[in-house]
């Protein structure tokens, strides 16, 4: 059996288990990435596999409410992300039915690049009545032409494989995006990148280089139970180096600090976290493969 392997972009509104399903279908717990800072237009929430197919989950965030132009350009952002995904799940409240923010998603769907895969889960059925879910299912189809609709609960786990299987069915055949030894530690390194970024981001506010990733490169379990993280700033100019280090390496001590705290918090024993600041000048570049596979790492200042 030849391999397969694609993007699934989760979209729904805020609350609608986006997380708890990618944690069922993942079978851990990695989707934790915070909110805060909405500046990706793809960001990876988890990888599955499902036989010899790869699901690599993205996550787009800021589809609502563009209150202002920042927002806007943002929920543009976010469509794009849902667009460049192999399959597109739109998530829904089986108990809250077609709200206005589900409308404002179908109005987004609808203009969305003919020949989108788009698949309906209706989530929280534990929530409702049958002839509730009929009734949602039958007016969301009339809405939207659906591929498929499932009925789900991301909390206790109905329906959750019968969409699991179906979306590796909709993978391309092609290699997997990341190596099978990657897969374990990947949301991990991921997340702990994340924080990192995070923390840049509200520390440099309008200074921030745009151009910026984090890379955890390094991660060592130690016997005393503490971790010790190594992670790359990268930046794609020279003159952002001094930035990110701040006056005497200012602000890359108070971010490490920052970061360190979270991560401890998060995983619930000692860091040692270690940042480097390196120039990657090709790293525009690099972005672009990035996106060719429907990701975009680069920190938008839309
Ligand atoms: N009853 C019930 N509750 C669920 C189900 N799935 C998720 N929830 C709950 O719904 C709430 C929101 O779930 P999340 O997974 O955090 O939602 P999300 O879409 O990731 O939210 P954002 O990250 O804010 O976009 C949590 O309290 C979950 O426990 C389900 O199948 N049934």
């Amino acid at each position: 059996m030849s391999t397969s392997a694609g993007f699934v972009a989760l979209i729904g509104e805020p609350n609608a288990g986006k997380s708890t399903l990618t944690n069922r279908m993942v079978g851990a717990k990695v989707s934790i990435v915070t909110h805060k800072v909405q500046t990706t237009r793809a960001r990876i929430r988890g990888v599955a596999m499902e036989g010899e197919a790869q699901l690599v989950f993205v996550d787009t965030p800021g589809l609502f409410r563009p209150r202002r132009r920042l927002d806007r350009a943002m929920v543009a952002a976010a469509w794009g992300g849902a667009a460049d995904a192999d399959v597109i799940v739109l998530l829904i409240e089986a108990h809250r039915g077609i709200t206005p923010g589900v409308e404002a998603i179908l109005d987004g769907l609808d203009k969305l690049p003919k020949g989108r895969k788009v698949a309906l889960a209706i989530n929280k059925i534990d929530r409702v009545e049958s002839p509730v879910l009929l009734s949602l299912t039958d007016e969301m189809n009339k809405r939207f032409p659906f591929e498929e609709t499932f009925m789900i609960s991301a909390e206790k786990g109905h329906g959750v494989q019968a969409l699991r299987s179906w979306l590796a069915e909709q993978m391309p055949e092609g290699p997997w995006l990341y190596p099978e030894d990657q897969i374990a530690d990947l949301p991990m390194r991921m997340i702990a990148a994340e924080i990192t970024r995070e923390k840049l981001t509200l520390r440099l506010h309008q200074e921030l280089p745009y151009q910026l990733t984090v890379e955890t490169e390094h991660w060592e379990e130690r016997k005393d139970g503490s971790a010790r993280i190594d992670q790359m700033v990268y930046v794609s100019r020279d003159g952002h180096k001094g930035i990110v280090l701040g006056k005497k390496g200012e602000t890359i001590k108070a971010v490490s600090k920052a970061a360190r705290e979270e991560l401890e918090e998060f995983l619930g024993r000692k860091v040692h976290l270690f940042l480097q600041v390196k120039l990657r000048e090709n790293w525009l570049e690099e972005a672009e493969r990035y996106s060719e596979m429907g990701l975009d790492f680069k920190d938008g200042n839309a």
